[in-house]
């Protein structure tokens, strides 16, 4: 018989057991890293993690991260991550790396989980750039019994509520050309520079006869509002307006205001700049959709033909490509027109007697916009914006002023000098202007 002594091991030898086992054990890792390659390791893993995975009656769906806040915190959930861009209105919450949240959706129990998880990056094209990304998205389990209701009407609910989170928190952007455009001729190549458009105009704040604004918002929203009209009919799903009237009138405002309104960003071509109908091309490709593009001062530009004429290079008369008045009307109507959705186009302009016939065609400009002076509705507006007068107020204390302003086309320049800031009266700038060449009396404001 053995004695329970022979049994016992001394710690020497359980340490060089112990010790030969783990050698053994790295001898066997390093030789199976060795052989077998990184892709199949991975696959091997994953494998047996299925075929060893508990059965479970819970469906998981991983949604990837695109931005968004929370709308909900569930009881259980610890901890938040709070943060606020520059820019942005709200402070946005979200979950913490592997935090959870339970939502119920009509008695269903729905556990949401944030998950991060650390990716080797590999960039074959730029070897420089090594490292890793993180990949961030989040898991949704349920009971699979209750799978096609959740992906048919749940899933659609949560992103359509993330959508219009985005849409609300959105940094507005105005988009202008790059060094390559900017002062100077733009030769090619895309380079759209963008900056916040934090411009403060909008509907509320402008000085318009109120049913010529109530006129812009409808057509706006009836113009959001069509996708399948435009389908249907078979045009281009986007929309084109002629701002026009005396500097100074609120015309930018209105863009501003417009683009406040529909939340889009804001890409101001200057077409001076452009050269030739392809670069003019390449740049309108370039533009993102639910956007707004904006020519400024038309007429100043629309000298197109003959923008750079033959030139004799070597012996040859070399004809340049050139940007044309119908290359600019392709892309407002014609088949490149047709590259992109819910746009935008909005031409300005101080004269529009100038503009070609061409280019005021109906279905061109969809609607024009008369950018005029101060009327009496506009007058309230600016003096309860400026001066904070409310319109009884107004009319009791400043009656003999409106009664003026009612018949009074073209107003002097005025300046309310006992209240901080200046009152922008319409055609402020026309007027201004007199007293370099007309003198005031001469000035043509009419009964
Ligand atoms: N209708 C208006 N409502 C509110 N503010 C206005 C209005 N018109 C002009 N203003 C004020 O006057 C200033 C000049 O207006 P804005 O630049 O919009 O005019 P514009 O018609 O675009 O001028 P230009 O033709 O010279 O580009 C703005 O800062 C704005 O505050």
């Amino acid at each position: 018989m053995f004695s329970a002594s022979e049994f016992m091991a001394s710690p020497s030898s359980l340490f060089s057991a112990y010790a030969s086992f783990m050698a053994s054990m790295m001898l066997a890792r390093t030789i199976l890293n060795d052989l077998i390659p990184k892709p199949i390791r991975a696959y091997l893993v994953a494998l047996f993690r299925r075929l060893f995975k508990a059965k479970t009656s819970q469906l998981t769906l991983v949604i990837e991260e695109h931005g968004g806040g929370l709308t909900k915190i569930g009881p259980h959930t610890d901890r938040l991550k709070i943060d606020k861009c520059p820019g942005k209105k709200r402070i946005s919450i979200r979950l913490e790396k592997d935090e959870r949240l339970t939502d119920s959706y009509d008695g269903i129990e729905l556990k949401w989980k944030f998950v991060c998880v650390e990716q080797e990056r590999s960039n074959n094209r730029d070897s420089s750039r090594t490292g890793s990304d993180t990949r961030r998205f989040f898991e949704l389990s349920f009971d699979k019994r209750h799978k096609e209701k959740i992906l048919s009407s749940y899933v659609p609910y949560v992103l359509d509520k993330a959508k219009a989170i985005r849409k609300t928190d959105r940094v507005l952007k105005m988009f202008t050309l790059g060094n390559n455009g900017r002062g100077g001729p733009y030769y090619g190549g895309s380079n759209w520079e963008s900056i916040n458009l934090e411009h403060p105009s909008t509907f509320e704040t402008l000085a318009m006869e109120p049913e010529q604004k109530e006129a812009v918002k409808e057509d706006l929203v009836r113009f959001l509002n069509r996708k399948e009209f435009y389908k249907r009919v078979g045009r281009a799903w986007k929309r084109g307006y002629l701002l026009y009237g005396p500097p100074g009138t609120g015309k930018s405002s209105l863009v501003a205001a417009m683009a406040n309104y529909l939340k889009f960003d804001v890409y101001d071509l200057q077409l001076s700049n452009i050269m030739s109908d392809s670069d003019l091309r390449k740049l309108l490709l370039d533009i993102a959709n639910r956007s707004i593009l904006v020519i400024e001062d038309i007429d100043c530009s629309i000298d197109l033909p003959d923008r750079l004429p033959a030139s004799e290079e070597n012996g040859k008369n070399i004809t340049r490509p050139q940007l044309t008045l119908s290359g600019l009307l392709n892309f407002i109507d014609g088949l490149w027109s047709s590259c992109g959705d819910e746009r935008i186009i909005i031409f300005t302009t101080n004269h529009v007697e100038k503009l070609d016939p061409a280019l005021l065609r109906p279905g061109r400009m969809d609607m024009r916009i008369h950018m005029s002076y101060c009327t009496f509705h506009g007058f309230v507006l600016l003096a309860s914006n400026y001066l904070g007068i409310s319109e009884a107020n107004l009319s009791h204390r400043y009656c003999h002023v409106l009664e003026e302003i009612k018949v009074v086309d073209r107003l002097p320049y005025i300046d309310p000098p006992e209240h901080e800031g200046s009152l922008p009266l319409k055609g402020r700038k026309a007027t201004r202007s007199n007293s370099y060449g007309d003198s005031p009396g001469k000035s043509d404001g009419k009964a």
